[in-house]
């Protein structure tokens, strides 16, 4: 399922310095990271309205907005889906309480 990731990303990439008249993602690329930016927070906030809702439906069609939001703002940075697989990858297997425990472990003997 990761291929319409890719296949996404790449139309997001084609649209830098598109016409904005004739693309959302050249219109969003054309106001800039700010307006991208704006973009991800509202998805991320109707995320949270959705999930408080009960509405399972609604949350995955706001988790698409923000997943294809989130998208643009990494074409923004020259970044890909893979980059935040691969840092999914990396993570795998790891606890969360224990990457935890290790980072305070460290600050501690700083
Ligand atoms: N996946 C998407 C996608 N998801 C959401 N959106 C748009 O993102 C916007 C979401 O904003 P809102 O929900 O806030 O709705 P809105 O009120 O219309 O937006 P605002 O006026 O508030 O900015 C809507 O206009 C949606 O149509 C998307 N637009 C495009 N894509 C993909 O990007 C490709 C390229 O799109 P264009 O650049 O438009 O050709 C498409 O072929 C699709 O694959």
């Amino acid at each position: 399922m990761s291929e319409i990731l890719d296949r996404v990303a790449a139309v997001i990439d084609s649209r830098k310095g598109a016409d904005p008249s004739t693309s959302y993602v050249a219109k969003l690329f054309d106001k800039g990271l700010d307006a991208i930016l704006k973009k991800v927070g509202e998805e991320a906030t109707e995320t949270v309205m959705a999930a408080k809702d009960g509405d399972a439906k609604k949350v995955v069609y706001e988790v698409a907005d923000l997943w294809f939001h989130s998208m643009i703002a990494l074409s923004h940075f020259g970044l890909k889906p893979d980059d935040v697989l691969a840092e999914l990858a990396r993570r795998e297997g790891l606890s969360g309480l224990a990457e935890f425990a290790a980072r305070n472990q460290a600050q501690q003997q700083q």
